[in-house]
């Protein structure tokens, strides 16, 4: 069994420890949310700073050409990229995910109905995923009013079976928000391939938390977001991916004059730019924009594969010492223990999960909670120690064993 003394030395030989330091956290907080909101870059204020005080204040109108305000959805995508697979020229940081993946939809249900299968109307997803992502390809599918639905299967082993004759899309989150299950991307696309279907994947929960690789996967379209584990900040503008041999044929309804082959033309008529551009809408909110860059900076420090292997290595000792410490509680791992299944996150259920998790709250360990009964703890590699998790478990165990939670606590709007 580990001690804490064994946490404290493992901190010590971590490369990735340094990195702590660029981020900003509150003295005795052990944030495990990054998974919902990353944590600020230390950088992110003097950014703020800039574009608020020089670029605004001072340079006015003019850095939309001198700040280089409108080319950074792509500039800020291209440094994006290598985090998920993807090549320069391919991912715009725009927008918010729901309003992505309308467009990632949209744009491959066109694709699809122009190719090999006209007659497919389905859009095949899982009924656990993130309610928006049912939710825009449900309005997609009513606002078309051709015949398109949305099929919900109950598990990821009914996906293969579901994607049959009638689907057109296969929609999937990568790692799922509440149980962190992460699916094999690159099966489950060759398999919809197979079928004749397109692939659009929502990256929310993978992007800077595992190594994805969209072009090994031959995906066809992807969206993901900046404010969880890139640290862009809250509500900071999401990601949209186009593979280069898919952007000629890439359209999207939402054709605002961001989009357009020459927007400063002021021309009456939709004429998509090529290339990416074409993902985009309209005017992007350049100070939250902006800030995405300094969570990206800290990217370019590591690799993907460090930051997988101190994750799992979190995320092991979390489910061991919490099963060791805790084992007299009721407490049901929903976390898959396979490395290959899982996400960076840890989600146990307990019949007072809400409670339980208030109550961690206010001693300091910052996690949240999701219906039904589950306790989401996220590790984030980059300013997550391995002391945190063992200083997290002593907490949980004492408010369990002291049955130290409130079982009315009031709730927030945001849980
Ligand atoms: C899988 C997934 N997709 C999308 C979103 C959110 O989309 P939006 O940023 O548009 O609110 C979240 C979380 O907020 C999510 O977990
Ligand atoms: N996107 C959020 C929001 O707008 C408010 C509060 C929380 C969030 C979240 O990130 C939720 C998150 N996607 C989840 O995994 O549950």
């Amino acid at each position: 069994m580990s001690t804490r003394q064994d946490c404290v030395a493992r901190d010590a030989r971590d490369a990735l420890a340094p990195l702590r330091g660029r981020f900003d956290l509150p003295q005795g907080v052990i944030y495990l949310d990054g998974n919902s909101l990353g944590a600020r870059p230390i950088a992110a204020l003097d950014r703020a700073r800039q574009v608020i005080a020089d670029e605004w204040g001072t340079g006015l109108i003019r850095s939309w050409n001198t700040a280089g305000w409108f080319d950074m959805p792509r500039r800020l995508g291209d440094l994006l990229a290598p985090l998920v697979g993807a090549r320069p020229g391919e991912v715009v940081v725009t927008d918010t995910t729901s309003l992505n993946l309308f467009k990632a939809l949209a744009a491959a249900v066109h694709l699809q109905a122009h190719g090999a299968g006209s007659a497919r109307r389905v859009i095949v997803t899982e009924r656990s995923n993130f309610p928006t992502d049912i939710y825009m390809a449900q309005g997609l599918s009513a606002w078309l009013d051709r015949g398109y639905s949305v099929r919900l299967v109950d598990s990821a082993d009914e996906i293969a079976a579901a994607v049959d004759a009638d689907c057109a899309v296969l929609m999937l989150t990568g790692v799922n928000y509440r149980t962190g299950y992460q699916h094999d991307m690159a099966a489950l696309t060759a398999h919809a391939h197979a079928q004749g279907a397109v692939t659009v994947w929502d990256l929310a929960h993978s992007a800077g938390a595992v190594p994805v690789d969209l072009h090994a996967a031959e995906a066809d379209f992807a969206v993901g977001c900046t404010y969880k584990y890139l640290n862009g900040g809250p509500g900071a503008p999401a990601f949209i991916w186009v593979p280069e041999r898919h952007q000629a044929a890439f359209t999207q309804p939402l054709s605002g004059w961001w989009g357009h082959a020459a927007p400063f033309a002021m021309a009456p008529d939709f004429a998509p730019c090529s290339g990416i551009g074409r993902a985009l809408c309209g005017t992007q909110p350049m100070v939250s924009l902006a800030l995405v860059e300094c969570g990206l900076e800290v990217f370019a420090e590591t690799t993907m594969e460090a930051i997988r292997a101190k994750s799992l290595a979190l995320t092991d000792l979390f489910i061991d010492l919490v099963e060791q410490r805790c084992a007299s509680h009721p407490l049901g791992l929903v976390t898959p223990r396979e490395h290959a299944s899982r996400g960076s996150q840890v989600s146990f259920t307990h019949p007072h999960g809400y409670a339980v998790m208030q109550a961690l709250i206010a001693r300091g360990v910052i996690g949240d909670y999701r219906e039904p009964a589950i306790m989401r703890f996220g590790f984030t590699p980059l300013y997550t120690s391995f002391a945190d998790v063992w200083d997290a478990v002593e907490i949980l165990r004492d408010i369990l064993d002291q049955r130290a939670y409130d079982v009315n606590a009031s709730r927030g709007a945001v849980t």
